[in-house]
């Protein structure tokens, strides 16, 4: 999952869009990227490879002057990891645009082909986001005025969404116009508007992946950009939104509120905090009806995202609550790390069992998702090495049986470790006393409550039910063939880096 920012303001937008960066940091550790406007209509951008407090210099935050920028932090899930697929993305015709996107577009190879044979446009990287921002350049040619009105760009995002398949979630700037947002058609990835009112009495407005990033710079959240909505701010300040697809729907991620969001967020009026504490309550329900034999002493959590669903669980089940696992707070996210090997080691570096809390019990660990079962299957032997009795573990999440072709890394049904197995199966791989899942109604009544209008959830890695429609197993394997690990690993050594253009070094 990516994260990705936009203000349009009137005062200076670096440290802004940097600390908005740093609470999204969760939704994409790879690469970061912020892009601004100067006084002479210049774009300035700095992009890398790393954590937002290491591609930052203070040399680079002097040079992002403007007070319109965008931002973005990189999981990638399209083409390779390297520094010039980092985000924003630039191209220089119509009038100048930069682009930032979060999700994956499903038909990236066929518009890559397309953009170049019809429309005479190359694309210099394997990302698809590149792609994304030729189509929406493409678009906006057609129209021959200056400068463009706002309806022109929404009739451009209008024709996008007609070609574009897939999940996007984008903030863009247009030279001489201001800054656009929009959110695909079933509204798979999140997208929320917010405003600032300076005491001058003018309004700033601020677009994010999540609310959270509203609330710590003290933007008022306005409304989630709903799906295949967009959003134009002109750089006079002035705001025009428009739905911009032929038929929305909106089928929001449900891996979102499982794992990706922070809690503190609200994702199309759910908050994730609530939903979490809601899935602990359906599976405390699920243990204490189907393990009333088993013995449990007590309730620890695997830290980080699963302490909330954890804590309801005790709660449900009567039994004390303890956090048996330190966590190392230097050491980030696992699942979103590039490359299976680097992933197993970080659970140990991580992660540490609290031997007191351990030793002579039988304990009921408890995750938010098990994918790949690098993380379970290590903690269950630090739990052993740690003198537990027994071993149980419990996943908020139903067993991930399918590949994810919107934004989050799961190319290979053969990584998965549900894939094809059963309960049995995996909890004898993963070395537990007992396994149990989630169910996916349960999960889905747990998330919907606050929001009963959503019809259908992006459930796709559970059901194998793909929203958009237009993903087939050749889809699926010409995925795998691009994306699994060890074709990662490959083109990981073997990286060059492409054109860096207008990039602050
Ligand atoms: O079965 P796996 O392939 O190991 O993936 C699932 C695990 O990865 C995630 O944790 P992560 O360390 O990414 O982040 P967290 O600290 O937010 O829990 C998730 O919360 C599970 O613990
Ligand atoms: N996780 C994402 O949203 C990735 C965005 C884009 N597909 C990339 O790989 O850069
Ligand atoms: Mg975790």
């Amino acid at each position: 999952m990516c994260g990705i920012v936009g203000i349009s303001g009137f005062l200076p937008v670096n440290q802004a869009i940097y600390d908005a960066l740093s609470v999204l940091q969760h939704r994409g550790q790879d690469a970061a990227g912020i892009c601004t406007i100067d006084q002479l209509n210049c774009f300035r951008l700095r992009k890398a490879n790393g954590l937002v407090s290491d591609v930052f210099e203070a040399r680079h935050m002097q040079r992002l002057q403007g007070t319109m920028g965008i931002g973005h932090v990189r999981y990638p899930t399209a083409g390779s990891s390297s520094a010039s697929e980092a985000q924003p993305f630039y191209v220089n015709s119509p009038y100048g645009i930069t682009l930032a996107h979060n999700g994956n577009l499903t038909n990236a190879h066929e518009l890559r082909t397309r953009l170049f044979e019809q429309g005479r446009r190359h694309i210099n990287t394997t990302s698809d986001s590149e792609v994304l921002l030729n189509v929406f350049a493409q678009e906006l040619d057609r129209f021959q005025d200056y400068p463009l009105t706002a309806d022109n760009i929404f009739t451009a995002i209008q024709c996008m969404h007609r070609q574009i398949r897939g999940a996007y979630a984008v903030v863009a700037m247009l030279i001489g116009h201001g800054m656009i947002a929009f959110r695909d058609p079933n509204g798979i990835r999140p997208l929320v508007l917010g405003k600032r009112q300076l005491p001058d009495g003018r309004t700033e407005y601020m677009v994010a992946s999540e609310s959270v990033a509203l609330d710590t710079l003290g933007f008022e959240f306005i409304r989630d950009v709903v799906a295949g909505e967009a959003v134009y701010i002109t750089e006079q300040g002035e705001l025009f939104t428009r739905q911009c697809a032929d038929a929305p729907k909106n089928n929001p991620c449900l891996f979102e509120y499982v794992y990706f969001a922070r809690p503190d967020s609200f994702i199309d009026k759910i908050s994730v905090y609530n939903a979490r504490i809601r899935m602990g309550t359906k599976l405390g329900e699920k243990i204490a009806r189907e393990w009333s034999d088993l013995d449990i002493d007590v309730v620890i959590p695997i830290p980080e995202t699963s302490t909330d669903v954890a804590l309801e669980i005790a709660r449900i089940l009567d039994k004390p609550y303890r956090q048996g696992f330190v966590k190392n707070r230097y050491v980030g996210r696992t699942f979103i790390m590039p490359g299976q090997q680097l992933r197993r080691s970080a659970v140990r570096r991580k992660l540490n069992a609290n031997r007191a809390e351990f030793r002579d019990k039988n304990v009921l660990l408890v995750d938010d998702s098990i994918v790949r079962g690098t993380t379970s299957e290590q903690i269950i032997e630090m739990a052993r090495e740690a003198g537990a009795k027994r071993v149980y573990l419990a996943s908020a999440a139903p067993e991930i049986r399918f590949p994810n072709v919107y934004g989050i890394d799961m190319p290979s049904v053969n990584e998965l470790i549900a894939h094809g197995r059963e309960v049995d199966e995996i909890c004898q791989l993963i070395k537990a006393d007992a396994l149990i899942f989630q169910d996916l109604n349960d999960l889905i009544e747990a998330v919907k409550e606050e929001n009963p209008d959503i019809a259908q959830f992006e459930c796709s890695v559970f059901n194998g039910v793909y929203v958009t429609q237009d993903v087939n197993q050749e889809y699926l394997d010409y995925l795998q063939s691009l994306r699994k690990d060890d074709v990662q690993a490959v083109a990981r050594q073997s990286e060059v880096e492409g054109l860096e253009l207008h990039n602050e070094g």
